[in-house]
């Protein structure tokens, strides 16, 4: 077999580590340094597993074990298990609890995980409608009605489905309306935590949910891929059903899911998810001075205002104006942010643009908006 092996010698991110990046999707899967120095025993294979009895999550060395009951707490849960990120934690739940051909009731705003999820487990589903242009928001109220319809006309619902914060304009859905009118119709409710779960405090009890898909790359300061799933203890027994072959493992996780670096970063990573959310409060403060900051150049922030979480979308009609007359076209914007040590804002972009300060200094945060008034006033 003639295979040529040279270009995998130096595999490089092709990131200068000092930049800020401002993507969204990055921000909330920072590594803090310490996680950094521990998960460096852990990049064997199976690395986590030297005395594993039989299933991943009951290890005690490392405690994950010990963990999962913990993230519980966290998350205001019964009881956790990891997975390779939040598509496989909804695949789990939508595979377990529902028959082929059920609905599942999801937002307006669902990220298309969820949708490939439900395909996957041979679902069909019904959208609920969303507030226009700009807000974009989750109209609680629509679920009763998508609910009352699919019940006139003999469709099986299986699963109520919201995205806690979706991923095109950052907006908090009303969990806990949502959450109302799924017990008092009787369906189970799964909420998608991709960007809440380790950013901003969550209590699964209180807002009345029975499934929590969680993200650890991407806002659990976890490396790539991991998630969790975390359930309420009345649907253990679907949910976790085990292997009749082998009866220690669960059908759900195909066994055991992530075994090594993934599960052990987001571990790692606990003690810092604990205190970051207590800052929350700090965060949308930085978000919100950055959306004050930078509309009056000519941005206009798209989805709820003011903002409750930490992703921005912004309009930017002025971009769009100097790349016509700029020799660089659309570019010139991640030009002359890179040029700053400023990058995650996609290349060639000018119509609009996603952004997230989440994380940064209040220091590195005036720098970003500094950078990128000075990046406007100089060339418009
Ligand atoms: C709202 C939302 N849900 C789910 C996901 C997917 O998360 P994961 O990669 O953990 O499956 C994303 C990713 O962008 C997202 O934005």
């Amino acid at each position: 077999m003639d295979i040529n092996t040279d270009k995998y010698k130096n595999i490089t991110r092709n990131l200068e580590r000092e930049m800020i990046n401002l993507n969204p999707i990055q921000r909330g899967g920072i590594l803090p340094t310490e996680s950094k120095k521990i998960i460096y025993e852990y990049w064997d294979g199976y690395s986590v597993c030297d005395y594993c009895s039989g299933r991943l999550d009951q290890i005690e060395t490392p405690p994950i074990n010990e963990f999962l009951e913990d993230m519980s707490k966290f998350l205001g849960m019964d009881i956790t298990r990891p997975t390779h990120g939040a598509r496989e934690s909804k695949y789990a739940v939508m595979n377990s609890i529902c028959k082929e051909g059920d609905y599942v009731v999801l937002d307006g705003n669902a990220h298309y995980t969820s949708y490939v999820a439900l395909e996957r487990a041979k679902l069909n589903y019904e959208k609920t409608d969303i507030e226009e242009y700009p807000t974009f928001r989750v109209i609680p109220e629509s679920y009763a009605e998508k609910i009352d319809m699919l019940e006139d006309s003999k469709k099986n619902i299986g699963l109520i489905l919201l995205t806690h914060v979706d991923g095109n304009y950052g907006n908090v859905a009303d969990v806990e309306k949502v959450g109302k009118i799924a017990k008092s119709k009787g369906y189970p409710f799964l909420l998608n935590c991709a960007y809440s779960a380790g950013r901003m405090p969550i209590d699964g009890k209180k807002l009345n949910v029975d499934f929590i898909a969680a993200s650890g790359h991407k806002s659990m300061a976890a490396s790539g891929p991991c998630g969790l799933l975390s359930i309420n203890k009345k649907y253990e027994n679907e949910v976790l059903e085990t292997s009749k072959v082998n009866v220690l493992k669960e059908l759900q996780m195909l066994g055991c899911t992530s075994r090594g670096i993934p599960i052990l970063s987001l571990m790692a990573s606990f003690e810092h998810l604990i205190e970051r959310v207590k800052k929350w409060d700090l965060e949308l403060e930085k978000t919100r001075k950055v959306v004050n900051e930078l509309e009056p150049l000519g941005f206009k922030q798209i989805g709820e205002k003011p903002r409750n979480h930490d992703i921005i979308r912004f309009e930017t009609p002025i971009l769009d104006e100097i790349a016509e007359k700029d020799k660089r076209r659309g570019f010139f914007f991640y030009e002359e942010l890179k040029k700053r040590g400023i990058g995650g804002i996609r290349r060639g972009v000018t119509k609009e643009f996603k952004m997230s300060v989440y994380g940064l200094t209040n220091t590195q945060v005036d720098y970003v908006i500094n950078s990128m008034k000075s990046i406007i006033n100089e060339l418009r």
